[in-house]
């Protein structure tokens, strides 16, 4: 079996797909390093799906360099496939099946699977182990559909959109999942649509937009956020103050000064999905050659729109 560890765990550079006329990849690069999670983020129609499928060996790329985990996805085999988890929403023709059943059975397909009861308490299924997959609520089924993606005990993960239908409880017990599985070696693809659930398990966050990538970093430190001017807010005769600062301590200190213990204090600084609307927004704007807004750099314009 080859079990490649040099290099990247995943290895993109030039991904191009087409669907007919439509470009739906169109010269995307990626690197993940072994241990890392990278959240892929984009809106609808990005290609994200259409590049984690190519990567998956499920579709052909019609150009470009692929490698996961040292091996090419459209010629890999078993052995590279065994080393992959794949969180697919596919369990329908296994409906009647237990919980348990399902979970014992996908660990018969690999080398060296997890313990299946310790993965369906792991993602909190431990309750419903005896309950058929079809009696399962949407947020309980894709937790099975994630223990079927991880008992094979992969380097690397897959996962696409995996909290969708999930209630916040849920979400934060999955999330307590998915750090586990870092800390103990996997690296993990992500997409999602919550930048909350990217700021939280991603180490680098990477930004898609037709078919490109157009910004990629820390959640913290994406298109220049942690540099971005914070705004502080106050209240003193009734009246909300702001002020737009690149020293909010220093401004804080001056308030103190002056006020005392200062009224309505807040000091806002530009969320992830700020930052995220700004690059998709400007994504868009390149793509169609449009004006540019006119915002002051570095200040997303729908804050400015609400803050005004
Ligand atoms: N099988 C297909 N045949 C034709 N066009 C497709 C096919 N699959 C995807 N597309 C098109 O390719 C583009 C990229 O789709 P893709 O599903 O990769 O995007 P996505 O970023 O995953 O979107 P979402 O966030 O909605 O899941 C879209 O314009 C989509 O309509």
């Amino acid at each position: 079996m080859t079990t490649t560890t040099d290099g990247p765990a995943v290895e993109v550079r030039g991904l191009q797909k087409r669907y007919g006329d439509k470009r739906a990849v169109d010269g995307l690069d990626l690197r993940v390093e072994h241990g890392e999670i990278v959240a892929v983020l984009g809106p609808n129609g990005a290609g994200k799906t259409t590049t984690v499928e190519i990567l998956e060996g499920f579709r052909r790329a019609d150009a470009g360099h692929v490698r996961v985990l040292g091996e090419d996805p459209a010629s890999a085999g078993r052995a590279w496939r065994s080393r992959l988890g794949v969180v697919l929403q596919s369990t329908d023709d296994l409906a009647e099946a237990t919980v348990r059943e399902l979970v014992h059975h996908f660990a018969t397909f690999y080398p060296a699977p997890r313990d299946p009861d310790g993965v369906i308490d792991a993602v909190g299924l431990g309750a419903k182990a005896g309950a058929r997959a079809r009696q399962l609520s949407g947020g309980q089924r894709r937790r099975l559909d994630v223990a079927l993606g991880v008992v094979g005990d992969p380097q690397l993960l897959f996962l696409d959109e995996p909290t969708t239908g999930f209630d916040p409880e849920a979400r934060l017990e999955f999330w307590g999942l998915v750090e586990r599985l870092r800390d103990e070696g996997t690296t993990i693809l992500l997409t999602t649509h919550y930048l909350d659930e990217a700021e939280r398990l991603a180490d680098r966050v990477v930004v898609v937009a037709s078919g490109r990538v157009v910004a990629e970093g820390t959640p913290a430190g994406l298109g220049g956020r942690a540099a971005r001017q914070a705004r502080v807010r106050w209240t003193a005769d009734g009246t909300v103050h702001e002020e737009v600062t690149d020293a909010p301590t220093a401004v804080v200190g001056r308030l103190a000064a002056q006020l005392g213990e200062v009224p309505g204090l807040q000091v806002l600084r530009p969320t992830l999905e700020d930052v995220y609307l700004d690059l998709i927004g400007g994504a868009r704007a390149d793509a169609a050659a449009t004006a540019p807004t006119g915002a002051p750099a570095g200040v997303p314009t729908h804050l400015l729109e609400v803050t005004r």
